[in-house]
């Protein structure tokens, strides 16, 4: 290996991408050039700085395995580099004080602000230049960071009429192809993405985004595709891989590929329908390769593929792998290849076996998942004092938006009857509902005309709800990451909140265990007198 002298930041990162290409484990497009420095040349401002300082500590992880593997003298292998020695960072180096300093453009700054959204988050510093530099991406943050903003504005800054200038603009209008296709798991999900972009579009502008969500008219779906023709469509896989087969959804050309609560997605019921949209989606050339010989970056010519989600197992860096270009894993302070990435330790089922999630079950929750500014109690409670529990713990805690969870819609409509009954304003909320119901309850609750909604794990992921302020496991989730989406629908954005799990003392190991996985501690509590009584743990 030839060895380069060390001019500066700059230089050191050439000369770890120069040994990585040597011994051809470079991650891609990783390079200054592709992280956005103007011909790969010294980054001059701060910001650029600290993206280079960034980088360079995550491919000297690399280049560090590189040594190693030199000195053994053994066939040279990408080998994953342990998660337990992660890529560590001082500061937060991608943390953005406005918009504008990530170079979107100047209507999307516009909208955002009219909206109110005047600094980015972290997880949104971080993604939004790594996107906007054309690489494939796992976003990985806890919920309620951020994310859908975190991958549809760089969306926004390409596609659609507020990437450019009202002069550019009146030529855009005429674009017909869908340029973005984004898929999330459920109905709810689909449209609440829908609703976050139609705000940024503007009324006048809310045809550019059309809703492809299972459950709602697909004739008149498949007539506002034709007559508005949308950019971007959003959807569930069932109805997007529908509408596509039947002829009617063209998305060869497409740019973006984004698939939110991507482990989700990965379950067996999903299967079918996913691989077609990965199969379909931005599959055809739109024009040859070219090679920069300098940067070793090829243009691309394919979809570029965003996967997102608050909980990451295994199988989901194993299908981001398969499904993406050399993807980059960003977190709220990090960003780093998914090579480095190992599986954590313990038995990981890899063959897609016919138990949806069973991946998710056996291999850890890798990444800190959770907000850190929520609180977690559980209180023991017979079986048929729960609901009383219930009660109790909202009054004690003084919760003004509650989220319950159950698990069996016979007993979840029996706690919301109870709770009536003792005058507290609850609705159930479940997939035996009408969506029209569905809708109409989402709505009175994010309104705050109902203080508990009572539901089942169909609310558990990505719905949104600002001012929740305490979620309460009736009945005990499946495992970790089911724990750590419900836990996720308060605390949302920096927000206080709690989290209360009323289990009967047989199932009190579960809890112990939830702890051990998700690395938080979960609080003994009782209810007494109306106040919340935390207990010492022997
Ligand atoms: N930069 C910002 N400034 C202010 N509010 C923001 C900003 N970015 C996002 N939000 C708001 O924060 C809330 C949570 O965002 P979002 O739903 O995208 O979180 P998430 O990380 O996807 O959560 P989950 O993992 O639960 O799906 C939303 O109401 C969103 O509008």
């Amino acid at each position: 290996v030839k060895k380069f002298p060390k001019i500066s930041k700059a230089a050191s990162f050439h000369q770890s991408a120069y040994v990585l290409n040597q011994f051809g484990i470079t991650n891609g497009p990783l390079t200054l050039k592709s992280l956005g420095f103007k011909n790969g040349n010294e980054p001059t401002t701060k910001f650029e700085k600290n993206k280079v300082r960034q980088v360079v500590s995550t491919l000297q992880v690399i280049q560090g395995q590189v040594e190693e593997v030199k000195s053994k003298r053994v066939k040279v292998k990408p080998k994953a580099v342990a998660f337990e020695n992660p890529v560590e960072i001082e500061s937060a180096p991608f943390s953005a004080k406005s918009f504008s300093e990530l170079g979107l453009p100047p209507l999307l700054i516009e909208a955002l602000e009219r909206e109110g959204f005047n600094v980015p988050t972290d997880v949104q510093s971080a993604a939004i230049p790594t996107i906007r530099n054309d690489h494939d991406v796992v976003i990985q943050s806890y919920t309620g960071s951020g994310k859908t903003l975190a991958y549809v504005l760089p969306i926004l800054s390409e596609v659609g009429p507020l990437k450019g200038s009202p002069i550019d603009n009146k030529e855009s209008g005429k674009k017909t192809d869908i340029e973005a296709v984004i898929i999330a798991p459920s109905r709810e999900l689909g449209m609440q993405i829908v609703r976050e972009i139609e705000k940024l579009l503007g009324p006048e502008n809310k045809k550019f985004v059309q809703q492809l969500v299972g459950g709602a008219n697909r004739s008149r779906q498949e007539e506002a595709l034709r007559k508005h023709k949308p950019v971007i469509v959003v959807g569930t896989p069932g109805r997007i891989a529908e509408i596509s087969s039947a002829g009617k959804l063209h998305t060869h050309g497409c740019r973006f590929l984004v698939l939110d609560e991507i482990d989700q997605l990965l379950s067996f019921n999903f299967r079918e329908d996913m691989h077609r949209i990965v199969e379909h989606v931005g599959k055809k050339p739109n024009s040859g390769p070219t090679q920069n010989s300098e940067t070793v970056i090829k243009k691309r010519v394919e979809r570029q593929t965003i996967m997102v989600s608050a909980t990451v197992p295994f199988a989901v860096i194993r299908a981001a792998r398969s499904w993406g270009r050399d993807p980059i894993l960003v977190q709220a302070k990090k960003v780093s290849p998914l090579e480095s990435v190992s599986r954590p330790p313990g038995p990981v089922n890899l063959s897609p076996g016919p138990n949806p999630g069973s991946d998710l079950q056996q291999s850890n929750v890798i990444f800190e998942s959770l907000p850190p500014s929520l609180k977690h109690y559980y209180c023991v409670s017979r079986m048929q004092h729960k609901v009383d529990t219930l009660r109790r713990c909202v009054h004690a805690l003084d919760a003004k938006t509650v989220i319950v969870f159950m698990n069996h819609t016979r007993q979840l409509k029996d706690a919301v009857f109870k709770l009536q009954a003792r005058g507290l304003v609850a609705e159930e909320l479940h997939g035996d509902l009408g969506k029209l119901a569905r809708s109409t309850i989402l709505k009175k609750f994010k309104k705050g005309e109902i203080r508990v909604l009572v539901t089942n794990e169909l609310s558990a992921r990505g719905l949104d709800v600002s001012n929740c302020d305490l979620v309460v496991n009736v009945d005990l989730p499946t495992d970790s990451v089911h724990y750590a989406h419900r836990a996720g629908r308060t605390g949302r954005l920096g927000r206080k909140g709690s989290v209360v799990t009323i289990c009967e003392e047989s199932e009190m190991f579960v809890v112990r265990k939830l702890q051990r996985q998700l690395g938080v501690q979960i609080q003994s509590c009782e209810f007494v007198e109306g106040k919340i009584v935390i207990q010492e743990e022997k």
